[in-house]
C-alpha cells in the first residue's frame, strides 16, 4: 500500500491517491472529517485554521460506503484559495504583478533558502507553498482512512502531548480508552490539568513575545499481534519505518520507541522486558520498555512512539536572514503563522504511525478483500496459540 499528496498550501485544492488498499472495508467518512477536524484544532495555532474547515471528499475507490480495491482517491478543497487566487494563478493573469507578493527574504528554520537554491527559484513563495505543513491535512485523511482497516481488527491509536518548551507532564497510567476521552477534550492535548494550564501560559507568553514553542508528542497503538514487521532486511523493519514516517512530518527533529534515549543511561537489566507466559495469555511481557518492538518486529505488547517538534520557524519578531537579491542582511519576511502547533501535530503523528502499521498488517497478512485479510490473521492467531 502506498499513498501521495499533491497540492499548494494556498492553491485551490489538496489531493491524495491512495494504492494498494483492500476492497470490502467500509469506511465512514464522518471519521476521516472527524481526524482532519481534530488537526486543525489545539491552543496556539494562528488565524488560517479559522479561516479552513477541513472535509474530504472521497471521489474515487469507494461505493456505497465500502472500498473496490481500486485507488482511492480523496480531496480536500482550500477555502483560502479565494484569497490568493491572483498570487497562486497557474496561468499567467495580463497585468498582474506577481513581484508585488514574492517572498525574497527566506525564513531561518523554514525551507525557504535551500528550497530556492535547490529548485532555482527566486521567488521563495514557490518553495513555502509545498513545504508548508498545510500538506498534513493528506497525510491525515490517509491515515485516517487505514485505520478504518486497523478498526477491523481491534487496534485503537492514541494520542498525547508530552511537553511544550518546558513545561513536562506528570504521566498517570490510564486504559486506552479513557487517554483518547482526556486528550481529546484537553486544548492542548493533556491529560495533566496542571500541565494544562502552564503550557496555555507558556503559549500566550511565546505569542506576546513574538516568538514560537516546540514539544514532544506521544503515541500508543493498542493490539497490535505479535510479528509486523520483519528482522531480516533493513527496510522491513516496522520500527525504522515508523520512525521515518515521524521525522517526514514538518518541523519533528527526534523520534523514540520504548523509552528511547533513557535507554543510554540504564543497564540491560532496567531495559530489557522479561518474558512470562500464561495459558490465558500465552506470551507476554513483564514490562513494555522496548515500546512494542524488537529486532523490528512487534511484540504484541502496545506500541509507544515519541516525536520531537521543534519550534515553529516564522517568528513574528523575525530572525536574522539575507535578502537574496541584493545579498543585503535584512529580518527573514513574515508570514502569517502559528506560535505552538505541536497538538496539532500529535493528530498527525498519530494518523501517520497507524499507516505505517496499516502497512505492516497488510505486509503479514495480504489479500485484496477484507475476508481474505481476516482469514489470514485468523489462522495466523491461532498458529500463535499452538506454538
Ligand atoms: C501542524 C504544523 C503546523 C505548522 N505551522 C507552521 C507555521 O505556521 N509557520 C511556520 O513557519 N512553520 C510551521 N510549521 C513547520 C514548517 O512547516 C516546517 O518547519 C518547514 O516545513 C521546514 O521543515 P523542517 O522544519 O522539517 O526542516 C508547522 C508544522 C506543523 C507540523
Ligand atoms: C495551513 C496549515 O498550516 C500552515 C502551516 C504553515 C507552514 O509553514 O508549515 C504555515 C501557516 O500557513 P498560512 O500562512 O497559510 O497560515 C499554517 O497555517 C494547516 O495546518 O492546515
Amino acid at each position: 500500500m502506498r499513498y501521495l499528496t499533491a497540492g499548494e498550501t494556498h492553491g485551490p485544492q489538496l489531493t491524495a491517491i491512495i494504492e494498494g488498499f483492500p476492497s470490502n472495508v467500509t469506511i465512514d467518512f464522518e471519521k476521516v472529517n472527524f481526524q482532519l477536524g481534530r488537526r486543525q484544532k489545539g491552543h496556539g495555532r494562528g488565524r488560517r485554521m479559522q479561516i479552513e474547515k477541513d472535509t474530504a471528499s472521497i471521489v474515487g475507490g469507494v461505493r456505497h460506503g465500502k472500498t473496490t480495491g481500486a485507488p482511492i482517491a480523496l480531496v480536500v478543497e482550500n477555502n483560502d484559495w479565494k484569497h490568493w487566487t491572483s498570487v497562486m494563478n497557474i496561468e499567467p493573469i495580463e497585468g498582474n504583478d506577481e513581484s508585488k507578493r514574492r517572498v525574497n527574504r527566506p525564513r531561518p528554520g523554514h525551507a525557504d533558502l535551500n528550497g530556492g537554491l535547490k529548485y532555482n527559484q527566486k521567488d521563495l513563495r514557490n518553495i513555502l507553498e509545498r513545504s508548508s505543513a498545510r500538506e498534513t491535512t493528506m497525510r491525515v485523511a490517509t491515515g485516517a482512512v487505514a485505520r478504518q482497516l486497523l478498526e477491523a481488527f481491534g487496534i485503537k491509536v492514541a494520542v498525547q502531548v508530552i511537553r511544550i518548551g518546558d513545561v513536562e507532564v506528570k504521566r498517570q497510567d490510564l486504559a486506552i480508552d479513557e487517554l483518547i476521552r482526556i486528550t481529546e477534550e484537553s486544548p492542548v492535548r493533556v491529560v495533566d490539568k496542571e500541565a494544562e494550564a502552564l503550557m496555555i501560559a507558556a503559549i500566550d507568553a511565546a505569542k506576546e513575545d513574538g516568538d514560537t514553542l516546540g514539544g514532544i508528542v506521544e503515541c500508543i497503538i493498542e493490539g497490535v499481534p505479535v510479528g509486523l514487521g520483519s528482522h531480516v532486511q533493513w527496510d522491513r523493519k516496522l520500527d525504522g519505518r515508523i520512525a521515518q514516517a515521524v521525522l517526514s512530518i514538518q518541523a519533528f527533529k527526534g523520534c523514540e520507541i520504548g523509552i528511547g534515549f533513557e535507554a543510554a543511561k540504564l543497564r540491560g537489566s532496567k531495559v530489557h522486558d522479561e518474558i512470562m507466559h500464561s495459558e490465558e495469555l500465552g506470551f507476554y511481557r513483564a514490562s513494555n520498555r522496548a515500546g512494542g518492538f524488537e529486532g523490528g518486529m512487534t511484540t504484541g505488547e502496545p506500541i509507544v512512539v515519541r516525536g520531537v517538534m521543534k519550534p515553529i520557524s516564522t517568528l513574528y519578531k523575525a530572525l536574522q536572514s539575507v535578502d537574496i537579491d541584493t545579498k543585503e542582511p535584512f529580518t527573514a519576511q513574515v508570514e502569517r503563522s502559528d506560535t505552538c502547533a505541536v497538538p496539532a501535530a500529535g493528530v498527525i503523528m498519530e494518523n501517520i504511525v497507524a499507516w505505517e502499521v496499516a502497512n505492516a498488517f497488510l505486509d503479514k497478512f495480504g489479500g485484496d478483500s477484507l475476508e481474505e485479510i481476516r482469514s489470514n490473521y485468523n489462522s495466523y492467531l491461532e498458529q500463535i496459540k499452538n506454538y
